[in-house]
């Protein structure tokens, strides 16, 4: 459990960032943040001299787990030749080749810095070559922190209450249509209304920041055909699941290809990554070759590159997905046999690597499903864990993610801690 330095930490902190963080879903972790002083396979140590599982992976990036001998070393030898150039280098050429490799062939690559700038210049690059101004988007999926995105949103949030941002204005919010996700025909009945003033539709493959929600079958393909017959296109956000669900990512996974791909996180070695990714006719329009505006300092950073070109090497040899797999469906199939000994309302939703446990009556399709969800129960199963050295997202509205670090051993020290976590909630 947090300790007495992150506490004299957290208090610091409360003076100078808003809520005491910088990125608001760091503060569901009760009664206040950990600070951690150092990283290391599967394993954070923290300021107050404890040693846990990480099963938020930094929300994602770091499927090698942490400190990657490989990555390392390519950091410090592009470091050793200097760190920011504000004119190309060829790691970008290479990294931007691989990425095409397995998601778009003979395609084009904008590099930004996050996730929330990928998307931000997909749905841009949607306007600018539709000529349009709609997006179709799903209530309680997340793609980060821009105006288009901030309604219905998921992740932090829908964990703070604030799915719809204050700041956004009224016209703006009235240019994303919400829809239904795992409902084809909630898109349905807003194409049929706005389809020809639709630039594009935007989705998580699958809904991870709702928890995990996979897509029902058929719901893809179900996009993927309104999209053709509105002329609009399909974004595939694939922030999370680029690279995590194969080298493909959820495309490849689900069979369905999108329009636009943005990546984000495990693509960037651990470091600030975003992509836009599609094919040269789309790509084309953005500056200079084209008219629609996207730009950045940082953007193609030579660190970044290093690390996501080793990470994606390491991720070719195919051991790290087979880690990542068996340990989630070792743990998620663990957490169901919990459940249904202790005769707990619960679900548990699991796809590859990644895993969420709902405490509801029912299945989990959706994020309304999601959300009528015991989060009370789902915070003292995060505290329990925590108190016995496992970290797992501290919101419902988030997944917990395994590793190529995450191996047997460290697999069956999680399952002793979470029989004991699932009794003491069995007890209360
Ligand atoms: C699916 C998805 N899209 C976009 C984003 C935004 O990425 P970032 O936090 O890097 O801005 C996230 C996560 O934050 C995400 O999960
Ligand atoms: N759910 C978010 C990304 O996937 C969590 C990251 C953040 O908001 O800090």
């Amino acid at each position: 459990m947090p300790g007495e330095e992150s506490r004299k930490l957290y208090e610091e902190a409360l003076n100078l960032f808003p809520g005491g963080v910088n990125s608001p879903i760091r503060a569901a972790v009760k009664p206040y943040p950990f600070y951690v002083s150092r990283a290391e396979g599967p394993y954070l140590y923290t300021v107050d001299g404890e040693r846990l599982i990480d099963y938020v992976l930094a929300y994602g990036p770091m499927f090698l787990g942490h400190r990657h001998p490989r990555v390392l070393e390519a950091v410090k030898e592009q470091l050793e030749r200097g760190w920011a150039y504000g004119t190309p280098a060829e790691l970008e050429i290479k990294l931007a080749k691989k990425i095409l490799k397995y998601y778009h062939q003979g395609g084009m690559v904008r590099f930004v810095n996050s996730g929330t700038e990928a998307t931000m210049a997909a749905i841009r690059l949607a306007r600018g070559y539709t000529g349009r101004k709609y997006i179709v988007k799903f209530n309680g999926c997340y793609h980060g922190a821009h105006d288009a995105v901030l309604v219905g949103a998921g992740s932090a949030a829908a964990e703070y209450g604030v799915p719809s941002s204050l700041g956004v204005p009224e016209e703006v919010a009235k240019l994303t249509l919400i829809a239904r996700f795992n409902d084809v025909e909630s898109v349905e009945k807003i194409m049929k209304k706005h389809g020809d003033q639709v630039a594009a539709i935007i989705v998580e493959p699958v809904a991870g920041n709702a928890g995990v929600i996979p897509p029902k079958p058929g719901f893809l393909k179900g996009l993927r055909e309104l999209a053709d017959q509105y002329g609009a296109l399909l974004i595939m956000d694939e922030v999370i699941t680029g690279f995590r669900l194969g080298l493909g990512g959820a495309q490849e996974y689900y069979g369905v290809r999108g329009d636009i791909t943005t990546l984000g996180k495990i693509v960037g070695g651990g470091f600030p990554i975003g992509v836009v990714a599609g094919p040269r006719e789309i790509m084309e329009n953005f500056t200079p070759s084209g008219k629609v505006f996207n730009a950045g300092t940082f953007n193609a950073h030579p660190v970044t590159m290093a690390a996501g070109l080793a990470t994606i090497e390491v991720l070719e040899t195919g051991e790290p997905y087979r880690v990542a797999r068996e340990a989630a469906s070792k743990l998620a199939k663990t957490v169901e046999d919990l459940i249904s000994r202790y005769g707990i309302k619960a679900t548990v939703n699991y796809v590859e690597n990644m895993f969420q446990v709902f405490f509801v009556d029912g299945e989990v399709a959706s994020p309304e499903d999601a959300a009528r969800s015991n989060r009370e129960m789902y915070n003292e199963l995060h505290q329990e864990l925590l108190s016995r050295g496992v970290f797992i997202a501290p919101s419902q509205m988030e997944a917990i993610f395994t590793s190529a670090a995450h191996t047997a051993e460290v697999v069956e020290e999680t399952i002793t801690a979470l029989e004991d976590a699932f009794k003491r909630l069995r007890e209360q």
